[in-house]
């Protein structure tokens, strides 16, 4: 069971706004590499950094993309966060430095403080922070507040609505 706060407010992100976010995101990260320059790579925090990664790697035009896989939720109930997949070491350096490390959110941090202990000189990135991580990512677009729960457009489907002023 989880110990968090229940979810009183729902963000809905469709794919038209986590593109336009993600690019954001891209444009504002351009020329921020070491010494002013560009990226070396970009690595996603799989499953939801995958999207927002492409996005600013295709808008950063950087070639060299991996992944780690970081599972901490089921659903909306957190566990402590644990690596499954690791990025290919000559990526990632010693210690991640020119590497964009982008997640689609930062929520309770937890998932970001394990990835910075490993690479503590790669720069974090996010779309979307909730005020509890804030201090662990670097650069993100959009805050919302903690009692918000984000739902994104790869967990959603279209369907029926009544009207407002529908049958009983
Ligand atoms: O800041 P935190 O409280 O650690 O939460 C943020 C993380 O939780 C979600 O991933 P999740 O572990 O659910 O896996 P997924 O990306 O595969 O959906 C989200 O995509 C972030 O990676
Ligand atoms: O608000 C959220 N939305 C989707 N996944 C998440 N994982 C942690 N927090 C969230
Ligand atoms: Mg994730």
């Amino acid at each position: 069971m989880s110990d968090r706060l229940p979810h009183e407010k729902g963000f809905h992100v469709s794919w038209d706004q986590i593109h336009r976010d993600a690019r954001a995101l891209a444009w504002r990260l351009d020329g921020k590499g070491p010494d002013g320059g560009a990226w070396r790579s970009v690595v996603a925090i799989t499953r939801g950094g995958m999207a927002p990664a492409m996005i600013v790697s295709r808008e950063l035009d950087i070639r060299v993309v991996d992944t780690i896989s970081v599972k901490s939720y089921n659903h909306q109930d957190q566990s402590q966060p644990r690596v499954i997949k690791a990025p290919q070491a000559e990526i990632m350096g010693t210690d991640g430095e020119g590497v964009l490390v982008v997640d689609d959110l930062v929520d309770t941090g937890k998932t970001l403080e394990l990835v910075r202990k490993l690479y503590p000189k790669a720069h974090f990135a996010t779309v979307y922070a909730k005020p509890a991580g804030r201090a662990m990512v670097d650069t993100y677009i959009t805050e919302v507040s903690q009692d918000t729960w984000i739902f994104f457009p790869w967990d959603m489907a279209l369907q029926y609505v009544q009207p407002y002023r529908g049958a009983d």
